[in-house]
């Protein structure tokens, strides 16, 4: 199933001119605008291959004076933290990430990069676990998590769910949001 997600994802942007892939990613940030207001510390992510950016969404929330943060891993860990400031260095898997010293923060929103979304807020990830490890905590403090995506990442069936897996409160792609809760 990730593997067809991955692929679809990959055509599908495949399919897009540049100009298009960016207007469609500054409709993303329209779409999360109200959620970016009512938040203080937003984590987002530094997009790799076909992944849908947050990068303009996460620079309108800078300006208006939010705190933006990103994954962060240190050495061998399997388990990121968040910290603020900008992805300045290479981490694993050729993602950038904030410098080791830049300051751990915990979000209270979370664009959360998936390969699918399936009913229910249910998600399909890298394959590694590194978001169910920290969401569940964060959660629990309050947090708000939104899956983002291109419209075509949303699978309208029931995902199999696994005891660690962490359901998206909703599902953000340039088309609109969706809640789950
Ligand atoms: N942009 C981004 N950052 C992220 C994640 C993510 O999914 N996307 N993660 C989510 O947990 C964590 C990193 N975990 C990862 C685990 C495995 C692979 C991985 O297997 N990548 C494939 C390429 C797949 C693709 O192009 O989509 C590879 O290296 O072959 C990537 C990230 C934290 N940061
Ligand atoms: N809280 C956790 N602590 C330790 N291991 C975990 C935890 N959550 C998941 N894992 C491990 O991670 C592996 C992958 O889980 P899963 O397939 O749900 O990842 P994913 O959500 O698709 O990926 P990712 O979060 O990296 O994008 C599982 O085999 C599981 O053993």
């Amino acid at each position: 199933m990730r593997k067809e997600a991955r692929l679809a994802r990959m055509k599908f942007v495949a399919s897009l001119e540049t100009d298009t892939r960016l207007a469609l990613e500054a409709q993303l940030a329209d779409r999360l605008a109200d959620l970016v207001d009512a938040a203080e510390i937003i984590a987002g992510y530094a997009a790799i291959g076909s992944e849908i950016s947050p990068e303009v969404c996460l620079a309108r929330a800078a300006r208006k004076g939010r705190t933006i943060a990103y994954p962060t891993f240190t050495g061998d860990d399997e388990q990121f933290l968040f910290r603020a400031g900008d992805p300045v260095m290479p981490g694993p898997h050729q993602i950038r990430q904030p410098a080791d010293d830049a300051p751990l923060v915990k979000p209270d929103l979370v664009l959360v990069p998936l390969v699918a979304c399936g009913n229910g807020g249910a998600r399909l990830g890298q394959g590694k676990g590194h978001y169910d490890r920290v969401l569940a905590r964060l959660v629990d403090d309050g947090a708000r998590l939104v899956g983002i995506g291109w419209k075509v990442q949303r699978l309208e069936r029931d995902l199999p769910s696994e005891p660690w897996d962490v359901p998206l409160h909703a599902f953000c792609s340039p088309r609109g949001i969706e809640f789950f809760d």
